[in-house]
């Protein structure tokens, strides 16, 4: 009983364990050419490295976000990069003419979709709550039911490709960290959301795949500016951020973490004579 378990019990761990990861398949550039995708909040950070990868991956690329002058850059950009098309739709996520717009180019241009990646993320700030409900009202709006409002749209198309979605969360949406409480609620119902989703699909046998990706800091430009000066951690290049995105949602993983640092909270708070200050309220997400 004693070698039982202090040898094999272990060593059967090990071979389970090697067995479960050496059966994953591995990511491959080819998997995307020719694929149709979907980016939200593509005009900046995140979303725009992401149309980068998929174009230079040879993906059919369709970016929205508000500012058509962006996305027409990144457009032309994602064309020079290789991408098989490249196409935009500006709008707020908060108008559902957006969304139907969005869908109704994949339908009719693209002929289906394969991905859609939700990514946008409405203004917010980075401080302690100040009680104002519309503000929570508002942010629910875009970083959550223009979520649930896009996958209701495209699923038809998702259905027939046995494509996937992919959801941009944050370390945020999985622990409550304080200054982010309007942002960490709406991250939070799209993991309640979306992993109970998941499930009904696995019930259903319904072959469309849900990828949450749980982000730590990443140095966006408005991230940048919001928390640099209050965060001890160093953030994360956006660029591989958004490789690791578009690799877990290749390869149909439940989840995808990017540079899950210490569970310590990094913050400037734990450091002497530190405190919000009243530009902190002012920093935003973007
Ligand atoms: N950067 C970070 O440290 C972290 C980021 N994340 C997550 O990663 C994702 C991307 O973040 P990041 O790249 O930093 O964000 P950015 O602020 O750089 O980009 C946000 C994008 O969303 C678009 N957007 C904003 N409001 C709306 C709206 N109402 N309707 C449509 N589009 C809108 C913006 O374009 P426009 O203004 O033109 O509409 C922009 O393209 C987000 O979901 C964020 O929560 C998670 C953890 C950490
Ligand atoms: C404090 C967290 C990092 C913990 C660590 O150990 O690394 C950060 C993880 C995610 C960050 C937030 C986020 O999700 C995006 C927002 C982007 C903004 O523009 C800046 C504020 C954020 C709320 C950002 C703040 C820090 C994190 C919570």
């Amino acid at each position: 009983m004693g070698l039982l378990q202090k040898i094999l019990i272990p060593v059967l761990g090990l071979v389970l364990a090697f067995c479960f990861y050496s059966s994953r398949e591995n990511f491959k550039p080819e998997m995307l050419r020719g694929k149709r995708v979907i980016v939200t909040g593509a005009s900046t950070g995140i979303g725009e490295q992401m149309a980068y990868h998929l174009a230079r991956m040879g993906a059919h690329v369709l970016v929205t976000a508000r500012t058509e002058a962006k996305l027409q850059q990144v457009v032309e950009r994602c064309r020079a990069l290789g991408a098989g098309s490249a196409r935009l739709v500006s709008g707020s996520m908060e108008d559902v003419a957006t969304t139907r717009q969005l869908v109704e180019v994949a339908e009719t241009e693209l002929g289906g979709l394969d991905m859609l990646i939700l990514n946008h993320v409405g203004k917010s700030y980075f401080n302690y709550f100040d009680g104002d409900v519309g503000h929570v009202q508002k942010l629910l709006n875009i970083n959550f039911l223009s979520y649930v409002a896009m996958t209701v749209s495209a699923l038809p198309m998702l259905k027939r490709s046995g494509g996937s979605i992919v959801v941009v969360s944050s370390m945020a949406g999985k622990v409550g960290f304080p200054f982010t409480v309007p942002y960490s609620a709406t991250k939070f119902a799209l993991d309640g959301f979306f992993s109970s989703l998941r499930q009904e699909f696995s019930i259903q046998s319904v072959n469309v795949s849900i990828t949450l990706c749980i982000l730590g800091f990443i140095d966006t430009e408005n991230a940048m500016r919001a928390a640099a000066d209050v965060l001890l951690t160093s953030p994360a290049p956006k660029e591989e951020c958004a490789l690791e995105i578009i690799k877990g949602g290749t390869l149909r993983q439940r989840e995808v973490y990017y540079r899950y640092a210490s569970t310590k909270l990094p913050l400037l708070l734990t450091h002497p004579g530190w405190s919000p200050s009243p530009d902190l309220g002012k920093a935003v997400t973007n």
